[in-house]
Formats: C-alpha cells, sequence, structure tokens
C-alpha cells in the first residue's frame, strides 16, 4: 500500500510488474493508467475498511470504465511481519466470492498452514505469504479463476 500510487505505475510497469493496486481517491485515472502500463489493476482494503466501498471499483456499469481484476482483503493490520491472522476478516472474503465468482480475491497477513485453508475455503485464490509459498494452481476449487497472468503470490 503506497499514498501516491499514481507515481508508482510508470516505474513499476517497466520493472516488470504485472499488477497494481489502485486508490479509493482517483481510482479510474488509475486504473486505466495501470492498464495502459501493461499491469493488472486490484485494490486493497485494510481490516477497517468495509467490503462495501470496493463494490464500486468491482463493477462498472459504463463500458468505458474499467473495474479491478483483484481485491486484497487485508487480515492484518499492514505494516509489517509477524501478526496474527484477523478471522474475522473471512466475512469480506465471502462476501466478495458471492458477489464476484471470477473476481481474484487475495489475502495478506498472517497466511500460514494453519490459515491458508480456512482463507481459500472462504474464497480466497491468491495468498500472500513470507516464508512458505502456495499458489491458486494448488486450490482445484479456485482453478476456474486461473490465468496464466494471475498475481499469484508476492513472496517477501
Ligand atoms: O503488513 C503487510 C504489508 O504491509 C503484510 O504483507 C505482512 O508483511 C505479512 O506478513 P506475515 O503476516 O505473513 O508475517
Amino acid at each position: 500500500m503506497v499514498t501516491n500510487p499514481l507515481d508508482y505505475v510508470e516505474p513499476l510497469g517497466k520493472a516488470g510488474a504485472s499488477g497494481l493496486g489502485t486508490s479509493k481517491d482517483n481510482w479510474k485515472e488509475l486504473i486505466q493508467n495501470i492498464k495502459s502500463h501493461g499491469m493488472r489493476p486490484g485494490v486493497s482494503i485494510k481490516p477497517g475498511t468495509s467490503v462495501e466501498e470496493v463494490y464500486p471499483l468491482c463493477f462498472s456499469l459504463v463500458e468505458a470504465e474499467n473495474p479491478v481484476e483483484m481485491v486484497l482483503v487485508m487480515t492484518v493490520e499492514p505494516g509489517f511481519g509477524g501478526q496474527k491472522f484477523m478471522p474475522g476478516m473471512m466475512d469480506k472474503v465471502r462476501i466478495l466470492r458471492k458477489k464476484y465468482p471470477s473476481l481474484d480475491i487475495e489475502v495478506d497477513g498472517g497466511l500460514g498452514p494453519s490459515t491458508i485453508d480456512v482463507a481459500a475455503s472462504a474464497g480466497a485464490n491468491c495468498i500472500v505469504v513470507v516464508y512458505l509459498t502456495t499458489s491458486c494452481n494448488q486450490y482445484p476449487s479456485r482453478q476456474r479463476h486461473k490465468r496464466d497472468d494471475t498475481f499469484n503470490i508476492l513472496q517477501l
């Protein structure tokens, strides 16, 4: 998560990033910009942010307005590793999966052997972990969401 994502679009695109998060304020411009640099747009929600906040970014009634392709549900407060997974965030994942069956839903924070299944069962298909690397491909029920250019894993 960064304060001014627009500043990072070009350098990250040139560096080879496949996806970049947008922000709430100028998301339409950002999504266009991210796509024009060959990346997939996503959005992150912190634990205190309600899931309803991302609805306008996930579905567009106007053809010219592109929605995000991924929502990252933070399962800890962003900032540092080693925090405890927040199971209460799984309601957000379940709601998003039901509402947007083909959306890439990522979870980040406190993920490991004891929590990955919880997140995957709720509907997450991309998992961020620090030491353990897995991917959407390992969850057969989620393979329908698999794409070659998916974000998969952000390995720190
Ligand atoms: O805080 C962030 C990003 O700001 C997370 O990406 C954590 O760094 C995840 O670390 P673990 O919970 O997996 O240790």
